[in-house]
């Protein structure tokens, strides 16, 4: 596209501007390269007007903004326009020519739930037939299912990523995408110019106020899924979603809870693999079967099956699509149960509160031993949650194994020992401590026995393990298949 194309697609009505061709747009001085327009936002930290030079020498050909700050003359043609971060947005999305509108798009909201309601809608989708992509805080996929990786960390990216993510699931021949969109991206205009199919809102709770101010204001922001999708798959165990209720152009109602609604779940047994539960739906009464733990994924389930249906998917084919559904990636996932093994689970919880709850959740389900492994990462992150992490590992857990988790230039050594006054000052102080990860990993699993549960917590799908001078390569869930392979053979016992 050329510049002056672009201009009228943004709606300015310019004279005198040169005509170069455009090759994409970013807000970030240094992912700028040759034949891209930047777009100079003023954020809460930076001025992106202070970069023209930078962009200029990457081969950037125009800038937008909201006007120059008093006595900067910009290096390249300056196109002003009324708010940068929707030029940002309304400009990716015609560089992308609007890839949404040739694919059905279901976006999900809510302050919890919302990557697990993505993956499964995502696999809901394709158990249906429909080539799916995915954006989500763990990664993105075209319909060919391998995760891939934005170079910066977020659940929703900014627009250009959004929509040049959304232009290669077209080109790639998708029929669907489903997006995770989080709050700071509807405020932040990172999915403006997306088209919605279906708005999927799991629940709302108090998070983010330092963002938001308030839970009013995140609420309005989250709202705006909803009042742009063509249709809504709403909670109506959350108490928002009388708010939410007329604002699509139609709307599916969901309860776990025993309210009414079109799509509601009975019965609810948890198991050692997963959850069965009745399904009462517009398309009839069935009995599901989801191989993931945790009561609340019921709700995710309900909601994935209300959205997948929408888009054309059959009684038959969610009862078979939530059977095979495999979980999110280092997110509670099953690694082996049965008669013979015991149940390995890998999460990424490293904070107390969510160890707290995943050591909880899992509990219910463990008629034998509860085993934690768990670090705590070195560096500035975060030291005050060492010891509490030990306590809240040694309290829930019958015994806790304390281990490496990225030390980096904080020696190994002070970590462990934090962790163990935790443990030995708030918790039941039976613990052991293995530093390095792999060992520690192959010990555990050698102690547990059939029926217990041994959650692996911290990593997650994390592919690195850092130490003080080297950064390995690192895959906890085939470390934990090892460690069960060698358990399972007599010699492992
Ligand atoms: C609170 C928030 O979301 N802030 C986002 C906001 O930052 P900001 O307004 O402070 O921008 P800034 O850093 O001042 O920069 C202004 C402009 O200068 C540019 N810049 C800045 C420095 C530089 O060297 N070069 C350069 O070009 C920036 O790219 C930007 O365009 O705009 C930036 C880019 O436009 C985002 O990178 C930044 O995300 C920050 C890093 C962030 O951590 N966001 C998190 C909280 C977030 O978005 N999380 C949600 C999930 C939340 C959840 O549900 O858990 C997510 O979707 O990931
Ligand atoms: N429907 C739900 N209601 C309440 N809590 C939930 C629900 N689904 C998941 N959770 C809890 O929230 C945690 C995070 O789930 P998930 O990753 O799906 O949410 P998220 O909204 O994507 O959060 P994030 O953006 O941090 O990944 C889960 O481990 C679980 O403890």
């Amino acid at each position: 596209m050329r510049l002056q194309a672009l201009a009228a697609a943004l709606n300015l009505s310019l004279t005198d501007l040169p005509d170069p061709q455009v090759r994409g747009v970013t807000h970030n001085a240094d992912w700028a390269g040759p034949g891209d327009v930047f777009v100079a936002i003023r954020g809460a930290r930076f001025d992106g007007h202070n970069f023209l030079q930078e962009v200029q020498r990457a081969g950037a050909v125009a800038v937008l903004g909201e006007g120059l700050p008093d006595g900067l003359v910009s290096p390249l043609p300056y196109l002003r326009v009324p708010d940068a971060r929707a030029a940002l947005a309304d400009a990716a999305a015609a560089l992308a020519d609007h890839p949404s509108r040739a694919l059905r798009v279901v976006g999900v909201t809510g302050t919890d739930g919302k990557t697990t309601t993505a993956w499964l809608t995502r696999h809901l989708l394709r158990a249906a037939g429909l080539k799916t992509g995915l954006l989500s805080t763990v990664g993105y996929e075209l319909p060919d299912g391998q995760l891939r990786h934005f170079p910066a960390h977020f659940t929703t990216p900014e627009a250009p990523q959004v929509q040049r993510t959304l232009r290669e699931l077209v080109t790639a021949g998708a029929d669907a995408a489903v997006l995770e969109a989080s709050s700071h991206a509807l405020a932040l205009d990172r999915v403006r110019g997306v088209d919605w199919a279906v708005a999927v809102w799991t629940h709302l709770s108090r998070e983010h106020l330092d963002f938001h101010g308030t839970v009013e204001n995140y609420f309005t922001e989250k709202r705006k899924l909803v009042e742009r999708a063509r249709h809504a798959v709403l909670n109506a165990d959350d108490p928002w979603t009388v708010r939410l209720t007329g604002l699509a152009g139609g709307e599916t109602t969901y309860s776990a809870e025993g309210e009414q609604a079109d799509w509601s779940a009975s019965e609810v047994e948890e198991g050692v693999n997963g959850l069965t539960f009745r399904v009462t739906s517009p398309l009839g009464e069935f009995r599901a079967n989801l191989p993931m733990i945790g009561r609340f994924n019921v709700a995710n389930a309900l909601a994935g099956m209300a959205a997948a249906a929408q888009l054309g998917a059959t009684a038959e084919q969610l009862i078979a699509g939530l059977a095979s559904f495999r979980g999110v990636p280092g997110r509670m996932e099953l690694l082996a149960a049965g008669e013979d093994l015991p149940r390995v689970i890998v999460d990424f919880a490293h904070t107390p509160p969510s160890l707290e709850k995943a050591l909880a959740t899992l509990r219910t389900t463990t008629p034998g031993r509860l085993w934690v492994l768990i670090g705590s990462a070195g560096g500035p992150r975060d030291p005050g949650k060492r010891a509490p992490l030990g306590e809240v590992a040694s309290r829930l857990a019958d015994h806790a194994v304390f281990t490496e988790e990225d030390c980096r230039d904080t020696p190994l050594d002070d970590i462990l020992r934090e962790m163990e006054r935790g443990a030995r000052e708030g918790g039941q102080g039976t613990f052991t401590t293995i530093p390095d990860r792999a060992e520690a990993i192959a010990w555990i699993i050698g102690q547990a026995r059939s029926g217990d549960t041994v959650l692996l917590a911290g990593k997650g799908p994390e592919d690195t393990l850092e130490r003080a001078h080297e950064t390995l390569p690192w895959d906890e869930v085939a470390v934990a298949r090892a460690a069960l392979a060698a358990w399972s053979t007599p010699a492992g016992q």
